[in-house]
């Protein structure tokens, strides 16, 4: 397939005359800015950067602020958090503890997107004017009748087929709708606007080169006449920053790099030797911001440093990495951040969306923030200075012994701090009665000293968004406790567009993981219940008024919750994974509820690409509505057809025959190369793998490693490794032909 630009707009923001001039046009340039305008060291590009000292001034406040409320989500869900704040909670009812039995699906959509692997569907539906916006794994937008679950319009950008510079496989969490616009951001890198009747694209902006590993996966955030919009691409050495757009024109407003340079504040938290390596130091931004309309602040989270696992060649806190980040909206000037992990070498960084709520505390009513992290806490903070609403204790954690970090920068953790090595004791006081592996399995002997650690890097909490209600005051959040093993490869030297590493995390056989699904009391910062699953919780969550608070599973179930105590009311199972967030609105005086169930290559559940939506006493007759003819691009082949929900399997199509083959796979390679060797947290794609294709060589892969790969030779068996090899070669490098 050819990448293709429909030149509706492009902007290029190559000369500092279009840059000043466009800045001027949006009014955004404040008397020192212009000194600000400084060439990026590495490519001679002028860029608008904002300074932290002048923005501190003023308390980094702008002179007007939009009047725009922050009510919880009714009627429609119009942001990707439902409000400004990212809350999740609906003030809808009518599905309570007393109707919730009389739930059932009320239409089903099947929006054409492919089955394969590589995709993971993650997106939160939008709602607004009975019409729904939903995005596909691909990065097709759909508008549906948000009654009906009829197609109104689509929109299939054409996307490189062979992008591989995503590291956990395809996504998009969603769209922004507002303005008569549908904004999305897209897997190569590009933010376009669709006409929100039509589905035509108005414009479309190349927000950074996605060849240099920099892509998009987050919905995007509109807000007062911009569009917000971070990137993704810790793992491949890009250079982190969010950015805000003219909604209007596309073109760009501000912009924030996430690591200053040497000559700004806390630029010296970066050695800035021959390497620079700050250039190429990640802390991407692929999570949507919250925003108070009130403070005229956003907040963002960042994501690791690069090379993730290694901190040698960048000694120091690496400033703003893995922090909670306030700026002003308006000018996008700093205004304070909290850094969860100083010199992160875990890749413990902070992915949950961040969300905003008002507590009382000691009859005190406080501007709160809260966010949860892959260190498997929460962070509770003042909103408007980024202080720790309730005491954290900072405490220092063992490094690899042969990476160089500051011991004078520990993280600022709770007092029973977990992503430590752990011993055999505390693993087999962790393990379910129902255990049969052996506890010594899952320390796997690489060379190196390798360190078994928990959480492991798919948290804790990741993406999959918590929510707040006002009526519990409950923080809910999804939550994964499993183990990964590091081992440090010799050195990985940046190149563009590759992989930055410095690491090789390594799947822990025979490790339990479990799930937890936590209600946690904001004035307390205790656990008021928690339910905890025999697999990873990764979907994300919907509070609503009606007591209940809806949860999906890797096997395909949306879960109703009783809000207060956590006891199941209700569950419908789908025909795939259940991973992504559900959403509720209402129409002609009715509450449906809505989840897009497709799978998650990362959980290993199965891959759908259907809209299930509820309400109550629906009426769904069991034949899906087909959205999937395409008029805008190719029909595929293997666009899901099915009527009948089917049993969801636990991965890919495999004969008997690699059954050996399979779990091997699983227990050692998936958490790198993904379900069907499909782009896992950081292995090449077998897929489109030569060296997959030989079975020698893929046998001596295995047994000696080689490249980022660690050497399984005494690890596993002749035949384990005969028939995981067979696996690779037969199945998963013959997958997409
Ligand atoms: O550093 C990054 O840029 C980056 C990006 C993404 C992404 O955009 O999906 C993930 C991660 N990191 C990551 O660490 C992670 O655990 C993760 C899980 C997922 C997912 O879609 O399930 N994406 C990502």
């Amino acid at each position: 397939m050819k990448f293709s630009f429909s030149k509706v707009l492009l902007f290029s923001f190559v000369g500092i005359i279009v840059i000043a001039g466009l800045a001027f046009y949006a009014g955004v340039l404040t008397k020192n800015s212009l000194e600000d305008l400084k060439p990026e060291e590495d490519s001679g590009e002028f860029i608008i950067e904002t300074t932290t000292e002048e923005a501190e001034e003023n308390n980094g406040k702008s002179p007007s602020q939009p009047d725009i409320n922050v009510d919880y989500a009714k009627e429609e869900w119009i942001t990707h958090g439902g409000d400004y704040y990212n809350r999740r909670f609906s003030e809808l009812d009518q599905v309570n503890l007393e109707t919730i039995n009389d739930l059932k699906p009320e239409w089903v959509t099947s929006l054409g997107a492919s089955l394969d692997m590589k995709f993971s569907g993650e997106a939160t539906p939008i709602v607004v004017d009975g019409v729904m916006y939903i995005a596909t794994a691909e990065n097709d937008v759909l508008a549906l009748d948000a009654k009906t679950g009829e197609k109104i319009w689509e929109y299939r950008p054409e996307i490189e087929e062979k992008l591989d510079t995503v590291c956990c496989g395809w996504t998009t969490r969603g769209v922004a709708v507002a303005d008569g616009k549908v904004f999305a951001g897209l897997l190569d890198a590009r933010l376009i606007a669709l006409d929100q009747q039509t589905g035509e694209l108005l414009w479309e902006t190349e927000v950074a080169d996605w060849e240099e590993g920099y892509t998009i996966t987050s919905a995007p955030l509109y807000y007062n006449g911009k569009v917000y919009t971070g990137v993704a691409g810790g793992e491949y050495g890009i250079r982190g920053r969010i950015m805000a757009y003219d909604a209007e024109f596309g073109h760009e407003v501000w912009r924030w790099y996430t690591i200053p340079t040497p000559y700004e504040k806390n630029g010296d938290t970066w050695p800035d030797d021959e390497n620079k390596n700050w250039l190429h130091g990640g802390a991407p931004v692929w999570n949507t911001p919250a925003v108070d309309p009130e403070l005229g602040y956003i907040y963002f989270v960042t994501g690791n440093t690069a090379p993730d696992l290694d901190g040698s060649k960048r000694e120091g806190d690496n400033l703003y990495a893995n922090s909670i980040v306030a700026l002003n909206a308006e000018t996008g000037d700093y205004v304070w951040h909290f850094q969860q992990v100083h010199h992160d070498i875990w890749d413990l960084d902070p992915t949950n969306p961040v969300i905003l709520f008002d507590v009382e505390i000691n009859g005190e009513t406080r501007k709160a923030l809260g966010e949860a992290g892959k260190t498997g806490w929460i962070y509770f903070l003042d909103r408007e200075t980024g202080e720790p609403l309730i005491g954290i204790e900072e405490k220092e954690v063992p490094q690899l012994a042969e990476q160089k970090t500051s011991p004078t920068q520990p993280f600022p953790v709770g007092d029973s701090f977990v992503p430590q090595a752990v011993t055999e004791e505390d693993v087999a006081r962790d393990l379910s009665d129902d255990f049969e592996g052996e506890i010594g399995s899952i320390f796997t002997p690489f060379w190196d000293e390798p360190i078994t650690l928990k959480p492991s890097a798919f948290g804790g909490a990741n993406w999959p968004p918590s929510a707040y209600s006002p009526e519990t005051e409950y923080f809910y959040v999804l939550g994964t406790d499993g183990y990964i093993a590091l081992s440090r490869m010799d050195e990985d030297i940046y190149e563009e567009g590759g992989m930055y590493i410095g690491s090789i995390m390594v799947p822990v056989s025979d490790a339990p993981t479990r799930g937890t699904v936590t209600a946690m009391d904001v004035k307390t910062n205790t656990i008021a219940w928690q339910v905890v699953w025999d697999t990873n919780a990764y979907s994300g969550i919907l509070a609503t008024a009606g007591d209940i608070i809806f949860v999906g599973h890797n096997d395909g179930r949306l879960i109703g919750f009783n809000a207060k105590t956590g006891e199941e009311v209700w569950s419908y199972k789908m025909d795939a994974g259940a991973n992504a967030p559900s959403v509720t609105y209402e129409i002609d005086g009715e509450q449906y509820l809505s989840i897009f169930a497709a799978g998650n290559s990362l959980a290993g559940s199965v891959h759908g690409d259907k809209v299930y939506t509820f309400k109550l006493n629906g009426g769904w007759d069991g034949t899906p509505i087909d959205a999937s003819e395409k008029s805008n691009g190719e029909a595929k082949d293997d666009v899901a057809t099915d009527e009948e929900p089917t049993e969801p399997e636990t991965t890919g199509e495999t004969s008997d025959s690699y059954e050996l083959g399979l779990s091997v796979y699983e227990g050692n390679c998936l958490s790198c190369h993904g379900n069907m060797g499909e782009n896992g947290h950081n292995g090449p794609n077998l897929q489109l793998s030569e060296l997959a294709e030989n079975y020698e060589e893929v046998v001596d892969r295995i047994k000696n490693g080689g490249s980022t790969m660690p050497a399984f030779g005494t690890i596993l068996t002749e035949e384990e490794i005969d028939e995981v090899a067979r696996y690779v070669n037969e199945v998963l490098s013959k997958a997409d032909e």
